[in-house]
């Protein structure tokens, strides 16, 4: 695609002729384009079920009030799927590429970052439950965390808006890319909200490391008082489990949810990342970089980000499907089977 753009904004570009530099191959036209659809109908399916549940419980505990926010963003990312496999694979016509440039991406990106902000929530809340298991929660609680929740969503909103908004140029030819139809004030944007986001991402791994930490480290204590005492803890996850199980088994079994998690945020997170930033300075300051350099960090980019993709749009139904999530808690008292509290 880059090889015949003729881009004002970027006064370095001068081997549009070079086709070593085209954005369309396989990877960018077929592969990542089936793969997207495959993930477009397992999203569809997954989180057509996670709404079927949610929707049906009161939001009566602040975890629940989370993970309705974060169905409602995996259902819009999902939706944003088909418009981007349609414009990857240059099927789309002109208008529908612009389209995804000024709204789909955008919400793309919008409801990853929401996403993200609900995830290191939950890791909040956990903490907070498992820190003081008896401090419970109130309707003046519940309120403050659906205000919060609107207050996020408004936020974000009106950050990306201006993404929206300064993408306005029209294309010079019809093989453009997303950064060629911003305004200079648009560009500058666009970079300025990829750090904003860069900052609510690292910010976010921090928090849940250091949440899981702290519950890692506490039900560690807990049920070494279980095994002295051999009596039920207090642990306030899976009291019918904690019962059921010996001590090392549920330790075990502890250290693998706990490094689940973490592995699967840092292995799916982090590289695309560390991949955004060049990746936007090629985009925002394109003299810098020769274009097989914009191409690689492009590749880089949309490589990076599928990886993490399936992971952020199915993580709702992960977590309502895991042992003590609604869907499983669901599905078991329908079918009479018993299931950790
Ligand atoms: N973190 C973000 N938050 C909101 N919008 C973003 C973010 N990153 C990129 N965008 C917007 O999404 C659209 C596509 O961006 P990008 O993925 O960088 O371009 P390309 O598809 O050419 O690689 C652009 O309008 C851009 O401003």
């Amino acid at each position: 695609m880059e090889q015949n753009s003729t881009s004002p904004l970027f006064p370095g570009n001068h081997s549009h002729g070079n086709s070593t530099c085209s954005r369309d191959n396989v990877l960018k036209t077929v592969v990542f384009p089936a793969l997207y659809s495959v993930l477009f109908l397992l999203g569809l399916s997954l989180n057509a079920m996670a709404v079927w549940v949610f929707f049906r419980i009161p939001s009566q505990s602040h975890f629940i009030i989370y993970l309705k926010n974060i169905v409602i963003a995996d259902i819009i990312t999902t939706f944003t799927f088909p418009f981007k496999v349609l414009s990857d694979s240059n099927l789309a016509s002109t208008g529908l590429r612009i389209f995804v440039c000024r709204f789909s991406s955008v919400m793309f990106y919008l409801t990853m970052y929401i996403s993200i902000l609900f995830f290191g929530l939950i890791s909040i809340d956990r903490c907070r439950k498992t820190l003081r298991p008896f401090k419970g929660t109130n309707a003046a609680r519940l309120a403050h965390r659906k205000l919060l929740s609107g207050a996020i969503w408004i936020i974000l909103f009106a950050l990306c808006l201006p993404n929206v908004i300064l993408t306005c140029n029209t294309p010079k030819s019809k093989y453009f890319k997303c950064s060629d139809l911003k305004t200079k004030a648009g560009l500058y944007w666009h970079e300025v909200v990829n750090h904003v986001c860069q900052v609510i991402f690292w910010a976010i791994l921090v928090t849940v490391v250091v949440c899981y930490t702290l519950i890692t480290k506490e039900l560690y204590k807990s049920y070494s008082r279980i095994k002295s005492h051999n009596t039920p803890g207090t642990i306030c996850q899976a009291p019918s489990k904690a019962t059921t199980q010996k001590p090392h088994q549920s330790k075990r079994k502890m250290n693998a949810n706990v490094f689940l998690v973490l592995g699967v945020f840092f292995v799916c997170f982090v590289p695309f990342h560390f991949a955004r930033v060049p990746y936007t300075m090629s985009q925002t300051r394109g003299v810098l970089f020769d274009c097989k350099l914009r191409l690689f960090f492009f590749q880089l980019k949309e490589s990076t980000l599928f990886f993490l993709t399936p992971f952020w749009t199915l993580s709702s139904t992960f977590s309502s499907v895991s042992p003590s999530g609604p869907l499983c808690s669901r599905l078991c008292s329908c079918l009479q089977v018993p299931v950790a509290g």
